[in-house]
């Protein structure tokens, strides 16, 4: 696997504000990559650093072993982007959006193969479309200069769930033919479902990068286990088990929190004193608790 995208202690501000701080990753051919980190994090600065649009105050970035900046020509061809919802004149057709951004590469994807791909009516006019219709819209003109690289920048802020679900089967397709995909988001759930690896940005600092279960194990996750017992049940015998962090009872169920050796020594103790666990519910923090545990911050 070679890497694609390095980027060494990027540092960017505006005017006084510092944007990005201190941010380095690297990217490797063919992977998913996720940006994830709450809003005013960095994660556009940094995604614009990469795509040459900015001029980074300090630190090296390299894309595809150019420099963003020098060989910006270069890189438009071979790095498709994501263009911001609204940019497109409202009368445009879509398979005239295409053709016309076809004409600007030397080498374009088919657009009509990409229209019938991503499903989109090439006659109707872009005004028309659905938030979900421009979206994949938005995304086959990252993709029409058959780029190397896709750099996509809020996939799916605005989508319903189903549109949001088929964005991200259209994106593990995109993936199959070979793109190296850069995802900037803030869903945690879409984080965990597409992206190989995470960087968590913070306050313009990258705290961790990670595939999305080792940023999960990494923040230790809390086991959760709720249950009814089958009859009346002394809860302190729970709460000296080893692992355990928290016993509490919320009507007639039981919840208990701790390390993932609870359920089983839980279970042991139920089974000990021939009680049943009705109503039994295991929940393990996900990304989205880990986020929280290793930042101390929510996501919006
Ligand atoms: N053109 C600009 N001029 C001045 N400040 C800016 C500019 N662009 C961004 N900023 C500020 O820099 C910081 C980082 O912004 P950036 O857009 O990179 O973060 P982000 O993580 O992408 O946030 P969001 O999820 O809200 O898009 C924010 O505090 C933002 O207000």
């Amino acid at each position: 696997m070679s890497t694609v995208i390095e980027v060494h202690h990027l540092h960017k501000r505006y005017g006084d504000k510092v944007a990005v701080d201190d941010v380095s990753f690297t990217v490797e051919q063919g992977e998913i990559f996720g940006i994830l980190g709450p809003n005013g994090a960095g994660k556009t600065t940094t995604v614009e650093c990469v795509e040459g649009l900015r001029t980074p105050d300090g630190g090296a970035v390299s894309v595809l072993g150019l420099d963003p900046l020098r060989d910006r020509a270069e890189l438009t061809r071979r790095v498709g982007v994501q263009l911001q919802a609204g940019l497109l004149p409202d009368n445009l057709r879509v398979g005239e959006a295409l053709e016309l951004y076809a004409s600007f590469y030397p080498r374009p994807a088919d657009w009509r193969a990409l229209l019938h791909d991503l499903g989109l009516p090439a006659k109707s006019r872009y005004a028309a479309l659905s938030g979900g219709q421009k979206q994949r819209l938005s995304i086959a003109l990252a993709l029409i200069g058959d780029p190397d690289i896709a750099v996509l920048d809020e996939l799916t802020t605005g989508l319903d769930p189903q549109a949001r679900r088929d964005t991200w089967a259209l994106i593990e397709g995109v993936r199959a033919r070979g793109v190296t995909i850069v995802l900037v988001t803030h869903f945690m759930e879409e984080a965990e479902r597409l992206c190989d690896r995470v960087a968590l940005i913070d306050a313009g600092r990258v705290v961790v990068v990670d595939t999305p279960a080792g940023l999960a194990d990494r923040a230790q996750i809390e086991q959760r286990l709720q249950f009814r017992p089958s009859r009346e049940l002394d809860v302190a015998l729970l709460a000296d088990l080893p692992g355990v962090t928290g016993v509490t009872r919320r009507g007639e169920l039981i919840v208990v929190t701790g390390d993932d050796t609870v359920v089983g020594a839980v279970m042991a103790v139920l089974a000990r004193n021939q009680i049943t666990a009705e109503r039994l519910r295991v929940e393990q923090g996900g990304l989205e608790a880990a986020f929280v545990q290793l930042t101390r911050k929510d996501l919006p």
